[in-house]
């Protein structure tokens, strides 16, 4: 691999956009200064002005593999990974089979290690599994769940004592608990008394924002009863953004750190409720869309700290199955590939700072998911060189024909986005002048802390080996 020079670029590093030069050497930053020198044969990336930032970790993505390979595989997801400037993804167990058990999980491995061309984590699925997790955390997997209170794509959900049961062993284990927070028995109180309703925004009304608060709230008492730590997964509504702030808050005046993390994803940031008429069934996802409020604050929460990270849950799901009516539709909207370009868009609003867009798409999901000690996440010497180069003046309509997931589709169709020039993970350049620039299989598992015996170390390094 050559050594790269970025040349002509500013970084935002020691709390200020400054010019700089980066060197990269075996895939890892390993100078950041100015007037660098570098030999003849390295390979030099005039950035032209434009500004080197961490590629994004996308902790929510549901890559649909095995199983649902009609919607997407880890090689096309992997792609609009790439296009959009994120190098690293952590994958959900809602396939087919559910991540839940050694074979499920040794299959996904095989398939993503043969095909995704960024660097992956692997979820387990909790279900009634209990007594299977220990051996799915020593296997590797970065999290557990999302956990399902509530029902939605793929039907993992678990009642209340299973919930509590799996939180108690995952913090045996010492690992990390991802949540879907929704409130089922909320929900199906709603259907009933919705009976009647077929239009498109009774998906937001049969899951209110009541519907999330209550599972927030159920959830963060749990894990302060049994001191787990825990991540909660797309938070859409003003009232839960509110109950984290304050629980946080609490953490802090004790001065602890609080013991959970949490995630907003930009379909619930940047589209509401006045967006069914645009969308129809196309914006049905869970949790579902909101009003402006809710908007409102988890903008605030953004940026005061509330919330830790964005992600996608990027969701896809064919057109031919999106396009019939509200209750048959499925739930979810793919998004893997216009994270970072809504996020950069924002910050060119102003909407939140360039310094805090920073922390929310690489630092702090690192940092909650363990992927810190991977050197994932930060543009500084000894860290994976895993970068993107962006205008951030270069706004442009984000258009599905352009697009890489199977979908085929976007939510955000012709609303603006800033796409990146290049790029780069572990200094391999992936994506430049808008074509992909990988072969599949180069990206590398990134497992989890769970202690491997030797025997299974080996099983899993000949996982993937034999194909290229
Ligand atoms: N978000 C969704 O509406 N759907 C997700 C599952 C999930 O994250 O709940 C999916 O896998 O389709
Ligand atoms: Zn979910
Ligand atoms: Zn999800």
């Amino acid at each position: 691999m050559p050594d790269i020079l970025i040349k002509n670029t500013r970084i935002y590093y020691n709390n200020s956009l400054q010019s700089a030069e980066i060197i990269i050497e075996d895939g890892k930053v390993t100078k950041i200064g100015k007037d660098l020198r570098v030999s003849s044969s390295d390979m030099i990336i005039d950035a032209g002005g434009a500004l080197t930032l961490p590629a994004g970790i996308d902790v929510h993505v549901h890559f649909r593999e095995p199983g649902m390979t009609s919607k997407e595989n880890w090689y096309t997801g992997s792609c609009a990974a790439a296009a959009g400037g994120v190098t690293t993804v952590i994958d959900q167990p809602n396939t087919v089979p559910p991540t839940t058990n050694r074979l499920a999980f040794e299959q996904k491995l095989r398939l993503a290690r043969g095909k995704s061309i960024v660097d992956f984590g692997i979820n387990g699925g909790v279900t009634g599994n209990i007594e299977k997790l220990e051996e799915l955390w020593k296997l590797g997997v970065t999290a557990f769940g999302e956990i399902f209170m509530a029902e939605s794509t793929g039907g993992l959900n678990i009642n209340e004592e299973t919930f509590e049961e799996a939180l108690a062993e995952i913090k045996r284990l010492d690992a990390l608990a991802t949540i879907h927070a929704e409130d089922e028995k909320m929900r199906l109180e709603f259907e009933k008394l919705l009976k009647g309703d077929t239009s498109y925004e009774y998906h937001s009304r049969v899951r209110p924002n009541a519907c999330e608060a209550a599972a927030v709230q159920k959830a963060l008492e749990l894990v302060s009863k049994l001191q787990v730590r825990a991540h909660l997964c797309h938070i859409s509504t003003l009232e839960a953004t509110g109950i984290i702030r304050k629980k946080k808050y609490l953490a802090r005046r004790e001065n602890k750190e609080p013991l959970f993390t949490c995630e907003v994803t930009p379909h619930h940031l940047f589209l509401s409720t006045r967006d069914w008429e645009r969308l129809r069934s196309f914006g049905k996802m869970n949790p579902p869309l909101r009003g402006g409020n809710s908007i409102k604050a988890l903008v605030n929460g953004i940026n005061d700290g509330t919330i830790d990270m964005v992600a996608s849950d990027h969701a896809p799901h064919l057109e031919s199955e999106k396009d019939v009516d509200i209750r048959a539709a499925p739930s979810g909207v793919p998004g893997v590939e216009t994270l970072m370009p809504l996020m950069l868009a924002a910050v060119r609003k102003n909407i939140l700072p360039l310094s805090r867009m920073i922390m929310l798409t690489s630092w702090n999901p690192a940092k909650a998911f363990g992927l810190d000690r991977k050197s994932k996440g930060r543009l500084e010497v000894g860290f994976d060189a895993d970068l993107i180069i962006v205008n951030p003046r270069e706004l442009r309509p984000i258009k599905a024909e352009f697009l890489h997931s199977k979908a085929g589709w976007t939510p955000f169709e012709g609303m603006e986005g800033v796409f990146p020039e290049y790029t780069l993970s572990r200094g391999e350049v992936i994506w430049i002048e808008e074509s992909i620039n990988a072969k599949p299989g180069r990206g590398n598992f990134l497992e989890g802390r769970g202690e491997r015996s030797e025997e299974d170390e080996e099983d899993l390094e000949e996982i993937g080996e034999t194909q290229d």
